[in-house]
């Protein structure tokens, strides 16, 4: 399977993020990814279920929902009815994990656990069953345009190994700093779902596809 690439609309104009939504749809995005931001969890404020909901008509693409917000639970199910398709919790968001997990999945919606740089791996072993996703930080979470932490390499193959053998095909998305330089190497370590903000908005929206394809070709080189 290709690489999956979730542009972060955190880099995009503010003013304008349903226009931002459709061009990256017809870009060739393969899923939206949505920062929400409580200035609490982490020291920035972004979007909420409103946001959401306003963005959904713009396009049939999964939207990939990044819940940096604490507490969590008491806001999953209006993400859920704004339009998420997949909702992240973080690992480190409070003490009830896998009762976060459940109530996603009995929303419907795929199950995403994200964890910081300081977070063990081991965590996602725990609620194995309930996991669609692993969100991995490779950046300290609350801002765009920070250094890939070469450090979360590691922790990937390490995933890749939980994932494998759980048997659930669980998706391994890396998010912060991924760029085409270091793609090849986040692929090669066990990832398959790439999130990116600088690298896909430089340039403007002409070059919207360019840096998507750019991230694909870099990412893909891994599993040639
Ligand atoms: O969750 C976050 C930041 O907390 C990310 O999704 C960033 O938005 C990624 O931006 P770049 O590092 O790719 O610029
Ligand atoms: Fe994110």
């Amino acid at each position: 399977m290709l690489p999956l690439i979730a542009p972060s609309i955190l880099s995009a104009d503010f003013a304008a993020l349903g226009d931002a939504v459709r061009r990256l749809d017809e870009a060739g995005a393969d899923m939206i990814h949505i920062d929400v931001m409580d200035g609490h969890f982490v020291p920035n404020l972004t979007f909420g279920p409103g946001m959401v909901r306003a963005l959904r008509p713009h396009s049939a693409l999964p939207f990939d929902v990044h819940l940096m917000i604490e507490p969590v639970a008491p806001y999953l199910e209006a993400f859920a009815e704004a339009g998420a398709d997949t909702i992240h919790v973080h690992a480190e968001a409070g003490p009830h994990l896998h009762s976060s997990l459940q109530k996603i999945k009995a929303l419907g919606k795929k199950a995403g656990v994200a964890i910081n740089p300081a977070t063990s791996p081991d965590v996602v072993g725990e609620v194995r069953e309930l996991c669609d996703v692993v969100l991995v930080m490779s950046v300290n979470p609350g801002f765009g345009g920070q250094v890939f932490l070469d450090s979360q390499l590691r922790k990937i193959e390490r995933l890749r190994a939980i994932v494998d053998e759980a048997g659930t095909g669980a998706l391994i998305e890396i998010d912060g700093g991924v760029t085409p330089d270091n793609a090849d190497r986040i692929v090669a370590a066990g990832a398959t779902a790439l999130v990116a903000g600088s690298a896909v908005f430089a340039g403007g929206p002409s070059a919207y596809a360019a840096n998507i394809q750019a991230l694909r070709a870099h990412a893909s080189r891994a599993l040639a």
